[in-house]
């Protein structure tokens, strides 16, 4: 077996702080003949909580299943009152990608994916507009055109999540998708929906950030990917970008310039939640780049 086809895994967990916890983990590992290619971990002092993320890959033997390390490691994860999961870094996220109107962060992700940039295999892509079909069937992947108005806005979501469940979605991707998600949605959804609001939160949330921020005056703007709740645009920050602009800037410069800060924040979001970089922490996140 080369270096190159040996399985690799990922462990994240989150517990209280505690003595013991890396040598427990590292031990767990090394008795089942792993070793560990890249480890990080964080402690958040406030709440006094410890955050652990380990990459490792087989040596000689043959590491056994996720669900089977899952059911190993159950006993130190209560010694240690854990949350954790093992993730097989073979089995790529599964990424369904929702569009409105503008396509800039959509066309973005396709090309990164499609040329290897970002380790997920997209599904499809949905929208409440037919803007996006082209470029969509263009990079071969199915295109599910789902219109809505307030009326239907709960069948749509209806539609939406029988795409998600029918092609086994891990993680939903809005590429600028302008319609607010309902309760149930986020609730369904919660931990693997990602926003790119195009500001830089918390300014300027909602609807139309750039014209507020042109009003403002503002001397920075920005972009966030965010992970989607109830809240609007107050989901745990993932990545943010920023650009700097002054006086000379009319509304329509803003949003093409932004619009780079929004293709880079959201990129960089997916890319470390499709290699489970990200561990959320209540309404914040902890990422071990
Ligand atoms: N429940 C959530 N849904 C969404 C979030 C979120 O954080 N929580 N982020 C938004 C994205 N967004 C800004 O980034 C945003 C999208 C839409 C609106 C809005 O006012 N939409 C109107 C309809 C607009 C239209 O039809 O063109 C609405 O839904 O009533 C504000 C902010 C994605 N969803």
């Amino acid at each position: 077996m080369t270096a190159d086809s040996k399985s690799k895994y990922v462990l994240t967990v989150s517990c209280p702080e505690a003595n013991g916890i890396v040598r427990a983990v590292s031990d767990f590992l090394f008795e089942r003949g792993a070793t560990i290619s890249e480890a990080a971990q964080h402690r958040d002092p406030v709440i006094d909580r410890f955050f652990m993320r380990v990459e490792f890959e087989e040596v000689d033997a043959h590491l056994p299943a996720t669900d089977k390390l899952d059911e190993d490691f159950a006993d130190i994860a209560s010694q240690f009152l854990m949350k954790w999961n093992f993730f097989d870094l073979s089995r790529r996220p599964r990424l369904l990608l929702a569009v409105s109107r503008h396509g800039h962060c959509l066309n973005d992700i396709l090309h990164r994916w499609s040329s290897g940039g970002l380790p997920a295999e997209v599904v499809g892509v949905v929208s409440n507009h037919e803007d996006m079909r082209g470029i969509t069937e263009w990079y071969g992947l199915d295109y599910f055109h789902l219109p809505l108005t307030p009326e239907t806005k709960s069948a749509q979501e209806d539609a939406m999540l029988d795409i998600v469940s029918s092609k086994q979605v891990d993680v939903l991707a809005l590429a600028r998708y302008m319609q607010i998600l309902s309760p149930r949605m986020c609730e369904i959804m919660a931990g693997r929906t990602i926003n790119i609001h195009h500001s830089f939160l918390p300014g300027f949330k909602g609807a139309n950030p750039y014209r507020q921020a042109y009003m403002r005056g503002v001397k920075i703007i920005g972009a966030t990917a965010h992970y989607v709740t109830t809240d609007l645009d107050e989901g745990p920050i993932i990545e943010q970008a920023v650009e700097r602009i002054d006086h000379n800037f009319d509304i329509d410069e803003l949003i093409q310039i932004g619009r780079d800060a929004e293709c880079a924040a959201f990129a960089r979001a997916l890319k470390w939640h499709c290699e489970h970089r990200i561990i959320i922490n209540g309404n914040k996140t902890v990422v071990f780049k």
